[in-house]
This record gives C-alpha cells, structure tokens and sequence, in this order.
C-alpha cells in the first residue's frame, strides 16, 4: 500500500541526483585552475564509483537483518549522503564566475584570491568579467549550442554520453546481484559479488592496474561463477579507466567557455536518460536475449571504439581557446564545420582568429 510513497521516494531522488550531476562538475570546472580541472573531473567520477560502493555494502548489510525490514533501512540510508550534501552545500562558497555575473565583483575577486591562494589574479579576473559579460549576451544559450561552429563538441558529447550508457555498465551496476543469483550464487554470494564488482569500480577509477581479490568460497562447482565474476570485474575496470571518467571529462575539455554550461546540462541530461532507458531495458532484454544482450553491447563497444578511433580528436595539452585552431580545423571529419563563419556573419581571418583565439573573444593580456 505504499507504493505511491516509494515511487514519490524515487522521483524526489532521481531529482536530487539530477541537480547535483549538473551542479557539482560544474561548479568543480568553474572553481579549479585550468590545468587540473581533468584531475577534479574525474574526482567526480570517483566518488560516484565510491557510492556505488557504499550503497553495494550497505544492501550486503541489510539483507542480511532477520524480520524484513532490511530494504527499509536500506533506503532511508539513503539520507545521509543527502543530509551531507545539503550541509556541504551550505558551507562550500560561490564560484567566483557566480558572483562576477551577479555583479558581486570585489567578493568574486576575494574569493577568486583565497582559492588560487595568490594576490596574482588580475588577468583571470579580468578573463572571468568579459566571459561573464560576453555570456550575458547569449540570449539564447541552448540555441548558441546548436549552431554550426559547435557541432563538433556537441555531437562528440553527446555520443559519449549514449556510448558510456550503452557499454551496459549499469547493467551490471543495477542488475550484479540478479545476475549473479541467476548463474547460480545464493542470494547472498550474489550481493557479495556486487560487492567486490564495486569496489574494482573504485580501484579502477584510482589506479589503472588491475588488483587481484582473494576469493573466500572457491568451490569447484562454482568455478564457472568465479570465472564470470571475474569477467565481469575485467569489465568493470577497463570501463573505470575509459569511459566512465573520461565520458564526463571530455566534453568538459572540449566545449568552449560560451556554450560550456548550455553543453553540460545536455550531456547529464543525455546520460541520464540513456541510464534510465538501460535500466527500464535491460530485464526484459535478459528474458528475451539471454546470453545474447552481452552480445548486444559488445556490438555497441565495438562501434563505440570505431567512432573514439575516428571522430574523436586528441585534446591533450592543447588550451580550450586553441581547440579551433588547432583541433576542429585540422581533423579530417570535423574541419568541414569550421568555415570562417561567426554568429552567421562572415569575418577576415583576423577577427576569426580573434574571435577563435580566445574562446570568449578576449585576450586577457591586452589588459597587462
Ligand atoms: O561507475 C559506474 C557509474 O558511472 C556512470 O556511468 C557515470 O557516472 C554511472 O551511470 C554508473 O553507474
């Protein structure tokens, strides 16, 4: 009879879930120095991979309280990592990006000089007002995305995004203890294996090399199991150091600073909705497919790797402000969107270069 409850329950969740995947890597690119925001990105996607974790342990526990009322404890644990976050949310201080747009620019400056720990800002200052003032003049940011020049980054995110969902991760991330208890694990020995599936998540993410688990239970009759479980924890890792991270990260990289926001907000909302569609897919898809859906996403990982091979560029060390140049218009595919075309107004290659220069139009060292 509590069904309304739950499903209300979950809804204000998946919300929750929704705001804080926009907001915190955001926010994360907003206040880290250009050149570890990589390293913070994929601090996201470490504590992402260290929930699952939690929650994996957390259900090992509570399946096994006697009377039922395990999955109740369970959920409302859910709470403290909420409870946390709202608290966090409250201490942590605004963006300077944020203040600066709100017209706070001495709070944006002092905050801006606590966190690089230096009295030196004065040109990303500076950098930060023109980009606040150039994207208030973006009346219609969803509309900047879809213009020709930001195809490249656009589609590139948005692809990850269906990609990092359909290698069937969250097959294994949702469904582990199913699976497991349909190769033959007891209930139990099947949230275990959840258990261990999370924790190479963490590791993975961590470190790239592969870390052997002793096993408890190694039963003859349950060597095929094993041998699963180990498949499956291969899997598991190779994502943890390929697309999971590197799925949030690139399209972090690539936008430039005027569609950056605009660009975030699809790609969480692209990535959400193919986890949502995996999730509500892939019991039926098990019944109808058996073995066969594990051949389904290798299909997909075999296109996902095509695709990385040939349309998606090395950033590597190269400024977000030179990825035009450097980037888009030297890539066999994506070159053919760069025409020297600006707001659909033609420009001299001057003002292009610019324009392009600088991805918010400005040189911060014409102010020095
Ligand atoms: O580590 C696995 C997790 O990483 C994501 O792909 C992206 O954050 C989640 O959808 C998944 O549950």
């Amino acid at each position: 009879q509590d069904l309304a409850m739950l499903i209300t329950g979950r809804i204000l969740l998946g919300c929750g879930v929704g705001f804080a995947n926009q907001a915190v890597p955001l926010f994360l690119s907003e206040i880290a120095p250009t050149r570890i925001r990589g390293g913070l990105n994929i601090l996201f996607q470490l504590n992402v991979t260290i929930g699952i974790l939690f929650a994996n342990l957390v259900n090992y526990g509570t399946a096994k309280i006697k009377g039922g009322w395990g999955w109740r404890l369970s959920l409302g644990l859910a709470g403290i990592p909420a409870l946390l976050l709202t608290v966090g949310a409250l201490m942590v201080v605004d963006s300077p990006n944020s203040l600066i747009e709100r017209g706070r620019l001495e709070e944006g400056k002092a905050v801006l000089r606590r966190i690089r720990g230096t009295d030196n800002i004065e040109p990303e200052f500076l950098e930060l007002v023109e980009a606040s003032r150039l994207a208030k003049q973006v009346k219609h940011p969803f509309r900047n995305l879809l213009q020709r020049r930001n195809r490249p980054q656009l589609v590139i995110a948005v692809a990850l995004q269906i990609f990092q969902q359909c290698t069937g991760i969250n097959a294994i991330m949702f469904y582990a203890p199913v699976l497991f208890d349909t190769l033959g694990f007891g209930s139990d020995a099947a949230l275990y294996s959840a258990v261990i599936t999370g924790a190479v998540n963490v590791l993975s993410t961590i470190v790239s090399i592969y870390s052997v688990d002793k096993d408890h239970s190694n039963d003859l009759h349950k060597g095929f199991g094993i041998f699963v479980v180990v498949m499956v924890c291969t899997f598991v890792s190779a994502f943890a150091w390929s697309w999971g991270p590197l799925g949030w990260l690139i399209p972090s990289e690539t936008f430039p600073l005027e569609t950056r926001s605009a660009g975030q907000s699809v790609t969480v909302c692209v990535n959400l909705l193919f986890t949502f569609v995996i999730a509500q897919a892939f019991l039926s898809m098990l019944c109808h497919f058996k073995f066969g859906i594990f051949l389904f996403f290798s299909g997909w990982v075999l296109l996902m790797s095509i695709f990385t091979l040939f349309l998606i560029p090395e950033t590597k060390n190269i400024p977000i402000e030179e990825m035009t140049e450097r980037v888009w218009k030297q890539h066999w595919f994506w070159k053919r969107f760069m025409d020297d075309e600006y707001d659909g107004k033609a420009v001299t290659n001057g003002d292009f270069a610019k324009k392009n220069g600088h991805a918010n139009g400005f040189d911060p060292t014409s102010q020095l």
